[in-house]
């Protein structure tokens, strides 16, 4: 990455983008002919065309190394906003300022010539981006391995699904070493665990100081990864600022009646941010009932659906400890990747220390597809029975059970095994996305966010309307 950079990695200031929109095919033609010949003739030349504000009159600024999230509802000008700033369109006014490389991953569609093969584009991409033949030939392997599409890297990309298109894009994009990385919600074609695997490498590129630009209707995604989001609606940047708020405003305004749109828009305008305080409800407006215990969850037929795949990643590895046979199970030892929420699973591996180690433990941790770590548990400072040194030689089986407490999606494992050092830890073999496992989907959810806390809401009507 280039340090000589200005701190600013894009500043866009007063940029709009106008489309002329004709309703009728003739009416392009009228307007091209017919001002020039009322003017000719004297008279006052009409329009036929409306003109349509996709992005109007935007400001922004983007320092170096900050990730920053664009969310708005369909047609707000998301998009239209990315391609002006990875230059693929002009603004109509106002300008656009990019300090350093940028790659960019935007519609599927965008980037790659259809008759190309996969590996022709590499190189044609690569060399878009700036790179020569030479470095894109070092790089060639491990872009091929990321995107990890077999013999279709050598076949025309117009004979490629989706999925394979995004794979392929995304890995000549963070495999160019970008000072700018620009990703328009292409990521959610891919499956699961590429989403994953991709979202790793964001991180990666994020710690290594680049400048990151997001756009996605996944508010999570958007608290979870960037510094800072922008909210975009109708074409006007309505917010920027600190993720969270934003994000709530965003989805006031996406969850709001038609009717009342419009007036949140203007609140979030004046308030910038600020919701306005609402009336508490009276005390017996909610009543919450006594929990009902979890029912229990029934083994599925097929709890292992093949399609879903992690891709481990060691983190750390002194070769001092190996981890394997990592497997999720039931309580009677069925291997499943598929699970109902309130299973009792086990999380079980194996470890062969090839020296000896004081002080040892053994650990596991459960993040999103979007990597936030949502909880995990250590042998650390607990549990005396347990051996806690090993020889040269020991395997060691370890367990962790739990009743899984997620909501439906797909979640991953990271395991590790290390060595207690005061307060802190030395992992000797971590691995990153050992195994995934999706929860499966139920109706009568009652749980938002990623972990059910059991929660059983009663709402009862205390006064109805005279109406
Ligand atoms: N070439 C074009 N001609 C006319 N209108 C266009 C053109 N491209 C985009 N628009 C319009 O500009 C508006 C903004 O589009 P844009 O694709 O930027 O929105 P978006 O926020 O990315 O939407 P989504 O979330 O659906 O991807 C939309 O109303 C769209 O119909």
């Amino acid at each position: 990455m280039s340090s000589d950079l200005p701190d600013h990695a894009i500043h866009l200031q007063g940029v709009s983008k106008h489309y002329l929109i004709y309703k009728r095919p003739e009416d392009r033609l009228k307007q091209m002919i017919m001002p020039k010949l009322r003017r000719v003739t004297g008279m006052k030349p009409r329009k036929y065309f409306t003109d349509f504000a996709a992005v109007h009159d935007v400001d922004f600024t983007v320092e170096r190394g900050e990730t920053v999230g664009i969310i708005g509802r369909n047609g707000s000008g998301k998009s239209t906003l990315l391609q002006m700033i990875c230059g693929i369109l002009q603004p109509s006014s106002g300008s656009v300022e990019v300090n350093g490389r940028i790659a960019a991953l935007l519609e599927l569609g965008a980037g790659f010539n259809a008759d190309f093969t996969g590996r022709e584009n590499v190189f044609l991409n690569a060399a878009i981006l700036g790179l020569t033949r030479e470095e894109t030939e070092a790089r060639f392997d491990s872009i091929a391995r990321f995107a990890d599409i077999g013999i279709f890297i050598d076949q025309p990309v117009k004979t490629y699904s989706s999925g394979m298109y995004v794979r392929l894009a995304f890995a000549v994009a963070i495999n160019v070493d970008p000072d700018i990385l620009v990703v328009d919600e292409a990521l959610s074609v891919g499956d699961e665990a590429f989403q994953r695997k991709c979202f790793a490498r964001i991180e990666q590129i994020r710690e290594s100081g680049a400048t990151i630009l997001f756009v996605s209707h996944s508010a999570q995604t958007i608290v979870q990864l960037c510094d800072r989001a922008i909210l975009m609606d109708g074409g006007s940047k309505l917010l920027d600022g600190e993720p969270k708020p934003v994000v709530q405003q965003y989805q006031r305004l996406v969850n709001a009646d038609p009717v009342r749109q419009k007036t949140i828009r203007e609140e979030i305008i004046t308030c910038q941010g600020v919701p306005p305080e609402e009336p508490a409800p009276p005390a017996a407006d909610v009543k919450i009932a006594p929990s009902e215990a979890e029912p229990e969850a029934e083994e599925r037929a097929d709890p292992i659906d093949p399609s879903l795949v992690a891709h481990p990643k060691d983190i750390e590895n002194t070769g001092i400890v190996e981890i394997f046979d990592v497997s999720l199970e039931t309580e009677q030892g069925t291997p499943v990747n598929l699970v109902e929420m309130g299973q009792r699973m086990v999380l079980r591996f194996q470890a062969r220390f090839n020296d000896k180690v004081d002080n040892t433990f053994a650990a596991m941790a459960i993040r999103t597809i979007a990597g936030l770590k949502l909880f995990g548990a250590s042998t650390r400072l607990v549990l005396p029975d347990h051996p806690s040194s090993a020889d040269a030689g020991d395997v060691w089986d370890v367990r962790f059970s739990f009743n899984c407490p997620l909501t439906p999606g797909v979640y991953f494992f990271t395991v590790a095994v290390g060595k207690a050092l005061g307060a802190g830890a030395e992992h000797h073999h971590r691995i990153q996305d050992a195994l995934a496992f999706r929860v499966k989907f139920r109706p009568d959810l009652v749980a938002t966010g990623f972990v059910d806390a059991g929660i059983t809401p009663l709402v009862s009507r205390i006064e109805r309307s005279a109406a």
